[in-house]
């Protein structure tokens, strides 16, 4: 049987090309850079263009079909997920990476249907590396089967991580108190690419057993989500439950004992939720 999604995927790759060639040309010129929630949360006009470029050719193509975007939601957008075909935009994942030319910068498209991700694209554009996922059908990057790690024991791991952005005293000490216990299971070690999408990439290309995250985004981690699972990952929320892509805080691991090792060590604290009604 055809698949139903099979040309809104393609379009989301095709989509994801074109958005990341205006990536790598603006990284020559336009570095022009703005901040949102805190000092170090960083924006520039690429984030907004490529926003609207993807966010267009979507309405163009689909016009039944609702979008989230990062920069939409920041300019003042709902971040509703209802039942509908939903596309969830990160325009660039990494954008302090672009800024800096650290080479690790995504664009990630997650496609979601009755609240299921159907499919994710998460290009990497410096790197050039096209990952997708459709649900039932594996996870690929430039065309090749991803698969996790094997690795069960955490102590022969390495684990993905980001610091976020707020740097609030309270907040960075959660931070280092939960990598602190960590890095001191012993594992091999800890890394943070500056993209929570290439971290869960790394994931499900089996170069990293783990990644979590608290204060991630819907946005940052649909696409991947199933990129990781579709290669034979987990995902779990930072207390161990079933994962809520709406509620900031994410483990994606190669299994599930490595995720519940992880969920041992974390300072767990809840964030407000990406649905969360707007505070006035
Ligand atoms: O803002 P942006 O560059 O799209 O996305 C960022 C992530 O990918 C980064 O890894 C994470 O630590 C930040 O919380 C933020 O969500
Ligand atoms: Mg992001
Ligand atoms: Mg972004």
């Amino acid at each position: 049987m055809a698949d139903i999604w099979q040309d809104a995927m393609d379009h989301a790759v095709a989509i994801a090309r074109r958005a990341g060639d205006v990536v790598r040309e603006a990284l020559l010129d336009d570095r022009m850079v703005m901040t949102k929630t805190s000092s170090v949360d960083l924006v520039t006009q690429t984030d907004q263009k490529v926003e609207k470029l993807i966010m267009q050719s979507v309405k163009d193509k689909f016009p039944t079909h609702r979008l989230i975007g990062e920069e939409s939601v920041a300019a003042g957008e709902a971040c509703d997920l209802s039942d509908a075909p939903t596309w969830i935009i990160d325009p660039i994942d990494g954008t302090t990476n672009f800024v800096h030319a650290f080479p690790f910068v995504a664009v990630s498209i997650g496609f979601s249907v009755n609240k299921q991700i159907e499919f994710g694209v998460v290009y990497s554009c410096l790197e050039d590396k096209m990952f997708t996922a459709r649900r039932g059908k594996g996870a690929f990057c430039n065309g090749n089967v991803l698969q996790v790690s094997d690795q069960e024991d955490i102590r022969q791991s390495i684990i993905a991580t980001e610091f976020g952005s707020s740097r609030e005293p309270e907040a960075v000490n959660n931070i280092f108190s939960s990598l602190r216990s960590i890095l001191c299971i012993p594992v091999h070690g800890v890394r943070t690419a500056g993209s929570a999408a290439i971290n869960m990439c790394l994931v499900a290309s089996g170069c990293v057993e783990a990644y979590y995250e608290i204060g991630i985004h819907v946005w940052d981690v649909a696409a991947a989500s199933l990129i990781v699972s579709e290669a034979g990952g987990v995902l779990m929320d930072v207390d161990g439950g079933s994962v809520d892509l709406m509620s900031r805080r994410i483990v994606a691991a190669n299994s599930r004992a490595i995720a519940e090792r992880i969920t041992e060590e974390i300072r767990s604290f809840s964030p407000p939720r990406d649905d969360a009604p707007p505070q006035h």
